[in-house]
């Protein structure tokens, strides 16, 4: 059986989504204790695959997860999972609010409730856990009094209860997962695709714009950019860009050459079906059929027939 790694302890986010990433196959769920970790025993084939946080509605990016997927062997994601999220608040049973005064979790889960953390609990001492479920583990454990988690945590811990439910500063929050696997076969393109890429652009004159040109010349629709600083150089940049597409397709094949003519570093993250499954709209002039009737034309004028 498949082992597969995940950001744990067991009860986060992150294993959650990593069942329903891998419902359609029998797999052995393995917690790690950092993205990172979780992402070099992928590389190391200790571990096929390893589900991991890629981006919050309130909070952005995970940027352990940025890095580690461009630091170190390449790596590619091949499918996607967007879950809701919403908290339980968790402590030792008998514990009131006005007794807690840490309180644990993921910096993620704790941005998405600042505002309940100022209204119930003000005087609390913010104490960040790798996850949310390590931060149940704490309170378990008696090393903070509140713990910020996924409700799935509760039934883990049974000697904790919640002060809260259903805690979400903004109530749509929702975080993308996506499932990471050393380079092979692609997914198959689907029509309703996402193609993850990461570039360094020269230290130039309208190199950023000149990358987005590559994209929107050919109609493809960018879903997200991200920069990460390059760590061993200030002031220079690594953007993660997201846009409809599978590398399949002619328009995002021919966006991703120019992209490799024009940069220092394009590293390919993977084509994958959107989590949403909306069709890519293509306009007419980017469609297959315009890119290989574009190349017929081409061949011809090479090889002398048109006049
Ligand atoms: O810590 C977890 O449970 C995770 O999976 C990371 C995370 C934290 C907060 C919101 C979504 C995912």
């Amino acid at each position: 059986m498949p082992r597969i790694a995940f950001l744990g302890p067991p009860g986060t986010f992150t294993e959650q989504a990593t069942r329903a990433l891998t419902a359609d196959f029998d797999a052995e769920l393995v917690p790690f204790d950092t993205v990172p970790n979780a992402l070099d025993a992928v590389r190391s084939q200790d571990v096929l695959a390893a589900g991991v946080p890629m981006e919050n509605s309130v909070e952005g990016s995970v940027s352990a997860t940025l890095d580690a997927l461009t630091m170190g062997e390449p790596l590619v994601a091949v499918a996607e999972a967007v879950l809701p999220i919403r908290f339980h608040v968790l402590v030792r049973r008998g514990t009131t609010a006005g007794a807690v005064s840490t309180v644990a979790s993921h910096p993620h889960a704790i941005a998405q409730v600042r505002s309940w953390l100022d209204r119930h609990l003000p005087e609390a001492r913010v104490l960040t856990t790798s996850s949310t479920a390590a931060a149940a583990a704490e309170v378990d454990g008696g090393h903070a009094d509140a713990a910020v988690v996924a409700p799935v945590a509760a039934e883990r811990h049974p000697a904790l209860v919640p002060l809260d439910t259903g805690v979400a500063d903004v109530a749509d929050a929702r975080t993308r997962f996506l499932l990471i696997r050393r380079p092979g076969a692609l997914p198959e393109p689907t029509g309703a695709d996402r193609t993850s890429i990461a570039v360094v652009a020269h230290d130039e004159v309208g190199a950023l714009t000149e990358v987005l040109s590559e994209l929107s010349l050919r109609g493809i629709n960018l879903s997200r950019i991200e920069s990460r600083p390059i760590k061993d150089r200030l002031g220079e940049y690594r953007f993660f860009l997201d846009f409809d597409g599978h590398v399949a397709d002619a328009r995002i094949g021919d966006a991703l050459t120019g992209l490799r003519r024009r940069c220092e570093e394009v590293r390919f993250l993977g084509s994958y079906p959107k989590a949403d499954r909306s069709p890519a709209s293509v306009r007419p002039a980017a469609s297959e059929q315009a890119f290989r009737k574009s190349m017929e034309w081409l061949a011809e004028v090479r090889a002398g027939r048109l006049a």
